[in-house]
């Protein structure tokens, strides 16, 4: 990690909030142990028909874990979602999400207004949002430009591919290219990485136009290990050969896990704190038939 993040990361305490969202059964708790690299969400038993057909998230459920992350500990909340798309209406599921998301940003909010504030106060705050898009090898179904379109405004969207292992290599690439043209099409706004044409410098800047050719992040999860060649890899098995998790030719697992968790982290909070709660409140405040002034200085609370 550049030691400018580093300090940066260290000065702000770090702590970071993820929330996974998509279709039920599209690997999210798998993914989430895969990224804790310890079983965060116990495993369903799929053998059991009655089990399977049920959703195993039931509820939005915010966990915490430590990790370490190139030396550094870092506390990740991770909020699971129940699985969507089963229902013929999805509304509810997308008002429960967006109302945890908004319910975070009136926590702070109402903390703001007090005369005299914690500092202890505990932000719950969604950095990012992953969202698993159903690997159809088609394009985007609706009910996943619904779900990005409405929910982009309050939360930094990155799109993952799920179970990436699914697709060959051709499909991946093009399936890929079409989700990022209906992206573009239906105006969804996703985590882009943005690039600061005055304060970037160059390495940042291709490390940006890299990251951003990525998009949607190709994934697969797997919390089982094997021997290949004397090292030990997380893979998926496969009678004519393995899906190696941490490899950059198989999936984008560890980029992704990279820039969550150590180059991006920061700027994920920031735009969260500067751009997405500040759009909140100035609306909330405005509806509420307020002035707006201009956010204090909420460092001492936010930490
Ligand atoms: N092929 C493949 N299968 C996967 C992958 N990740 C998870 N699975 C399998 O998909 C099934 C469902 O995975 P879960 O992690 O339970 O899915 P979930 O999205 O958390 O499910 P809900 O909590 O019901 O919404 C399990 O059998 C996993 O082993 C992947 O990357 N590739």
């Amino acid at each position: 990690m550049p030691t400018t993040i580093r300090r940066k990361n260290l000065k702000k305490g770090l702590h970071f909030t993820l929330m996974v969202v998509g279709a039920s059964g599209m690997g999210k708790s798998t993914f989430i142990n895969t990224l804790c690299e310890s079983s965060v969400f116990p495993k369903t038993d799929y053998s059991d028909p009655q089990k399977a057909a049920m959703p195993k998230t039931l509820s939005l459920t915010p966990l915490t874990v430590e990790i370490e992350e190139e030396g550094q500990k870092l506390a990740l909340t991770i909020v699971d979602t129940p699985g969507f798309g089963d229902n013929i209406n999805n509304e509810s599921g997308f008002y429960d999400i967006l109302g945890y998301i908004e319910q975070q940003y009136d926590d702070i909010l109402a903390e703001e207004s007090r005369i005299k504030r914690n500092p202890k106060l505990s932000d719950n705050r969604i950095h990012a949002l992953l969202y698993f898009i159903t690997p159809t090898g088609h394009a985007l179904r609706e009910i996943d430009i619904e779900f990005m379109k409405r929910l982009g405004a309050r939360v930094n969207i990155i799109p993952i591919v799920a179970k990436s292992d699914t697709l060959s290599p051709k499909e991946l690439a093009e399936f890929k290219q079409r989700v990022m043209e209906d992206i573009a099409f239906y105006k969804i706004p996703i985590y882009n990485f943005p690039i600061d044409e005055e304060d970037d410098d160059e390495e940042t800047v291709e490390e940006n136009n890299e990251l951003r050719s990525l998009l949607p992040f190709a994934v697969i999860g797997s919390e089982e290990e094997v021997v290949i060649n004397g090292r030990r890899v997380r893979c998926r098995q496969y009678p004519w050969g393995v899906a190696e998790v941490d490899n950059v030719q198989h999936c984008d697992f560890s980029k992704l896990r990279y820039m969550l968790l150590s180059s991006h982290l920061q700027d994920l909070k920031d735009i969260t704190h500067d751009i997405l709660y500040e759009q909140y409140r100035t609306e909330k405040l405005s509806k509420e038939g307020h002035d707006v002034p201009h956010a204090q200085d909420e460092e001492e609370i936010l930490g």
